[in-house]
């Protein structure tokens, strides 16, 4: 397939866009927080959720009912319109690009209120010509609207094809700011035998080997992780491309427990992020995406321990190098970007002690 040359990669692709950024900021989504923007109830809450939460979506895909797109995207247009978001993002989830209402979601939402959104979440990207797609139509808006700064877009990774695309779809356009885990969809895609939102199966095991041969006897059981290559692959995908990798939704509300063993497992994996469904899985959202003060006080002590950064040297029997260094600066550099937003963080992280 043809690339663009590098030159022109950073061009925009409207006379009259803002220019494409060179690098994508860090900036704290450790919970993508969802609301129906057609929901009175929903809508009603989310001006005093702002603060509480990295980013607000406002959705108006799947969960939206039919009836009801246009109503989200006017009310997504009033919400934007009168709501001051301080340090919490806006995003939207467009519809499909195979839907009736994306042309007219993209055409209203970056002219009416462009330059309050930071994202435009894509969902069931299939390859990069979808991204190609949306980026030029994005840069067309920005422009007929007087849009002073790119929107990014997010890539919902949600159907086979999208899978076996994704490095080309994390390296398809400078707005590339993320990509998040579809399970729902995806599973419906690949023909998996599930039918939840997330999580695991109580199905999909490895067993212990039989004790003397008793096949009925008593034998641990391990519960395994659907969805480990998946987002394996999809972090790879990010952190080649310089963009940031987030598990997705966890449909089992109730299920706060599980909900956090999988987020923990995609925070330890690479995931800077998740979604939040329902307001009490903001907390924890919040609480797995931020490095423990261990985890702090451990990284920060073996920094000090590395001096210049070179060399090894032995800490509690261990060996620490400039390999576990670098681990150790990714929660540093995690905890002060988040310290940075998060005054409650930044008394935890700042009244940590370093022992030698
Ligand atoms: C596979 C995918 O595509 S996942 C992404 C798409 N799905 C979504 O976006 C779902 C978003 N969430 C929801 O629709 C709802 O949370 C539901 C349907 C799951 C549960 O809703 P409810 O049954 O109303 O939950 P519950 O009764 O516990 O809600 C308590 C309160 O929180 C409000 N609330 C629930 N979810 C949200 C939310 N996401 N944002 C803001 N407020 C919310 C409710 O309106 C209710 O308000 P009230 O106290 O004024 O009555
Ligand atoms: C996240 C999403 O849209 C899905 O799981 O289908
Ligand atoms: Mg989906």
């Amino acid at each position: 397939m043809s690339h663009k040359s590098p030159k022109d990669f950073f061009a925009p692709l409207a006379v009259g866009a803002p220019a494409p950024l060179r690098e994508i900021p860090a900036r704290p989504s450790r919970a993508i927080h969802f609301f129906d923007p057609s929901n009175p109830k929903m809508a009603a809450k989310v001006p005093a959720m702002v603060g509480t939460v990295d980013v607000l979506l406002g959705n108006l895909e799947d969960a939206v009912k039919a009836d009801n797109k246009i109503a989200a995207r006017e009310g997504l247009v009033e919400i934007a319109k009168s709501t001051d978001f301080g340090p919490t993002q806006l995003w939207t989830r467009i519809n499909s690009l195979d839907s009736p209402w994306v042309l007219d979601d993209l055409i209203t939402l970056v002219t009416e209120i462009g330059d309050k959104l930071d994202v435009v979440m894509v969902p069931k990207v299939q390859g990069p010509e979808d991204i190609h797609y949306v980026d030029r139509l994005l840069a067309q808006l920005e422009a007929k609207g007087g849009v002073q700064r790119p929107i990014l877009i997010h890539a919902i990774l949600e159907t086979a094809r999208g899978v076996a695309n994704v490095e080309e779809i994390a390296l398809a356009s400078p707005r590339m700011q993320g990509i998040s885990l579809g399970p729902a969809d995806l599973a419906a895609d690949r023909k998996m035998k599930t039918t939840r939102v997330g999580g695991g199966h109580p199905g999909y095991l490895v067993r212990q080997d039989p004790v003397d041969g008793d096949i009925h006897g008593n034998r641990t059981v391990f519960q395994q992780d659907l969805w480990h290559y998946t987002i394996a692959k999809m972090v790879d995908a990010c952190a080649e491309a310089g963009i940031y990798p987030y598990y997705g939704p966890f449909g089992d509300i109730t299920d706060v427990v599980a909900a956090e063993d999988q987020f923990r497992n995609a925070f330890l994996l690479g995931c800077v992020g998740t979604w939040s469904l329902h307001p009490k899985q903001i907390e924890i959202a919040n609480r797995v995406f931020s490095p423990s003060v261990e985890d702090i006080k451990h990284a920060r002590r073996v920094v000090k321990a590395m001096g210049d950064g070179t060399g090894a040297v032995m800490l509690d029997g261990k060996m620490e190098d400039d390999a576990s260094l670098k681990q150790c600066l990714v929660l540093v550099e995690l905890a002060e970007e988040l310290a940075a937003i998060d005054p409650k963080l930044k008394e935890l992280y700042d009244a940590i002690e370093i022992e030698d």
